[in-house]
């Protein structure tokens, strides 16, 4: 799968680490619903994640997954939905099983680790503190630190840059087609974890990764043994 130890292994967020869809959806509805309109629950929802909080908006507000406009009221939807998920950031998600302990030996075992998201560093900072592994990570580069969000792979380029390795000694773990393609544009090492949030792909090998992870736990003996 991979068969080199990384310099950095860089970790998207929503989908990959942190199971966010209940808190998400949860702003979603309410934010719908204070503009009088329908909730569309958790399951559309989820697919609607990982191309950031403004296209989560349009897609809500408008059903598609690629809205051609914006709705005329997105910025109040905007507005709302950023209001209620700063107050309900953590309270019906989590860290998917095996975060922890794999975050946790990937530092013990001295690998340089990031996070490189599309979610805003004033969601993406107290999420990742509140649930505790900010002190595995040694930096969070959220969606507004850039000038544009992945699948470009200017977020990847610059992580690498800022940790003065070679792309091509990077991994990149994540759970969607926009984590696939940002590697594949940067030249990092790619692996998708099974269980995120794929929008319209079917399958996770359908994303095109260099491996299936199926926990993050099982990352630090996967590279061991590739190694
Ligand atoms: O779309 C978002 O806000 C975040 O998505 P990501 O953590 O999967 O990049
Ligand atoms: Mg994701």
């Amino acid at each position: 799968m991979i068969g080199f130890r990384p310099e950095l292994v860089a970790f998207d967020l929503d989908g990959t680490l942190v199971d966010s869809a209940p808190d998400l959806a949860w702003a979603v509805d309410a934010m719908l619903e204070s503009l009088g309109r329908a909730p569309v629950g958790l399951e559309r929802a989820r697919g609607w994640i990982g191309n950031g909080a403004d296209m989560l908006i349009k897609r809500a507000m408008t059903g598609e997954m690629w809205p051609e406009s914006e709705p005329e009221d997105f910025r109040e939807g905007m507005r709302l939905f950023l209001e209620f998920h700063e107050a309900h950031l953590c309270e019906r998600g989590g860290l998917f099983p095996g975060v922890l302990e794999g975050l946790r030996d990937l530092k013990a075992a001295d690998y340089a680790t990031a996070v490189i998201t599309n979610k805003l560093a004033r969601f993406a900072e107290p999420l990742l503190e509140r649930l505790g592994v900010t002190e595995y990570l040694d930096f969070i580069g959220s969606g507004d630190l850039f000038e544009r969000i992945k699948p470009d792979p200017l977020p990847l380029l610059k992580t690498a840059e800022r940790f003065g390795v070679r792309p091509e000694r990077c991994l990149m773990v994540g759970d969607s087609s926009n984590d696939v393609r940002a590697a594949r544009a940067a030249g990092y090492a790619i692996l998708c974890v099974p269980y995120g949030y794929r929008g319209e792909v079917a399958t996770p090998e359908q994303l095109g990764a260099d491996g299936i992870l199926n926990s993050i736990g099982e990352l630090p003996a996967l590279l061991n043994r590739a190694t």
